[in-house]
């Protein structure tokens, strides 16, 4: 294990379950509530995703955790630490605790790869020899070793995020703060940044916040998530559970590019005529989606209903079935309570004639 690693995880034993907490902020500019009392904790070790439609208030809970901003009223805790009333002085070294990467990378084009990385040690007044050396170490954990005398001109996307990571590291953070890091990149270089920061997650135990717009972001890397509208937290929880079964409208229109949808043609053609078939969207989550949820309703139903569209889709290794189905009005009712009954959450959508 090298010296990185170890610090890291000393960190984590030191220090208490959650490495942010939050409790009841807000801040308002003028008539609008940016934050309308957000709670919220971040536990050590887990990967959080925070979504939410522009103006949700993301980039206000950004600003109020690394300090540049201060709630009207609320509590700010970083390692059990209070920040909300400290002054600059001495939120400095708390907010070393937090290492930040950016949709656009934010490198000085004028510095050398090594010189980037080391930069936030330069600052901690380490001596040179020192801060090259963690920075060849760094840069190797992000596969980067090749690359510490190029200038960020000369490389990637992905391989500027890369130099982001190592950067933010560098001080040795209890905290990684990804603000929209993926958001500039092609799907392939996504994937492969993910890849890295699930890497540092699990290798490392460090504890990764992601703000993002990009709901696969959240689908593949984060464990829990938490929505945010209009500065309010409405819904909140595994990643599995939020995506499989959203509440609130926002997440469920957050959620409409990666989940099945009805067919167009066939949600233009829905009436509410009860004697046509029902349509049904019916969610279900965990084992009973993995295969036996088909098989229990075709053995019950036999032929009674017909499957428009859906599937099942694995997020976090659970099993998530989203079917849409078409059943006849007279067996629908005993449909519904058989899906509930096997866990199912059921959506009357309307009505089609049996032919649609
Ligand atoms: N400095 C400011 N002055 C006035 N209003 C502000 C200020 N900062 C944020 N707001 C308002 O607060 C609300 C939340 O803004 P915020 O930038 O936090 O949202 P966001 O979720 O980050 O949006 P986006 O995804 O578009 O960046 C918005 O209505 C915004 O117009």
């Amino acid at each position: 294990m090298n010296k990185h690693v170890s610090s890291v995880l000393d960190d984590a034993e030191a220090g208490g379950k959650d490495v942010i907490r939050l409790t009841d902020v807000r801040r308002r500019f003028g008539e609008t509530a940016a934050l309308d009392g957000v709670s919220l904790n971040v536990r050590r070790g887990e990967i959080l995703g925070i979504i939410g439609r522009s103006g949700a208030g993301k980039s206000t809970l950004i600003r109020c955790l690394n300090g540049l901003e201060r709630p009207d009223s609320g509590k700010i805790e970083i390692e059990g630490r209070e920040i909300t009333g400290l002054s600059e002085a001495s939120l400095q070294p708390l907010r070393r605790r937090i290492g930040m990467i950016f949709q656009h990378f934010n490198l000085l084009s004028a510095k050398t790869v090594e010189e980037n990385v080391a930069l936030p040690l330069k600052i901690e007044g380490w001596p040179k020899a020192k801060r090259l050396a963690r920075a060849a170490e760094l840069l190797e954990l992000v596969g980067l070793s090749g690359k510490a005398k190029a200038y960020p001109s000369e490389l990637s996307g992905g391989q500027k995020q890369r130099v982001g990571i190592a950067r933010a590291l560098a001080a040795n953070p209890a905290l990684l703060l990804s603000d929209e890091a993926t958001s500039a990149l092609d799907p392939e270089t996504t994937r492969s940044i993910l890849a890295l920061l699930k890497d540092i997650n699990s290798k490392l135990g460090l504890t990764i916040l992601l703000i993002t717009h990009e709901m696969e972001v959240v689908r593949n890397i984060a464990d829990r998530v938490t929505v945010l509208d209009a500065g309010r937290i409405v819904e909140e929880g595994p990643v599995w559970q939020v995506f499989s079964r959203p509440h609130a409208q926002t997440t469920k229109s957050l959620l409409s590019g990666i989940r099945p949808q009805l067919p167009t043609h066939i949600a233009e053609s829905l009436s509410d005529n009860l004697e046509e078939d029902f349509v049904l969207a019916i969610d279900i989550a965990g084992p009973a989606a993995a295969g036996p949820f088909l098989q229990c309703l075709s053995t019950e139903f036999q032929n009674g209903y017909r499957l428009i569209h859906g599937g099942v889709d694995h997020i976090c290794e659970q099993p998530v079935g989203r079917f849409f189905i078409a059943v006849g009005a007279a067996s629908a009712g005993r449909l519904v309570s058989f899906a509930e009954r096997l866990g199912a959450q059921v959506e009357v959508l309307g009505h089609v004639a049996d032919h649609a």
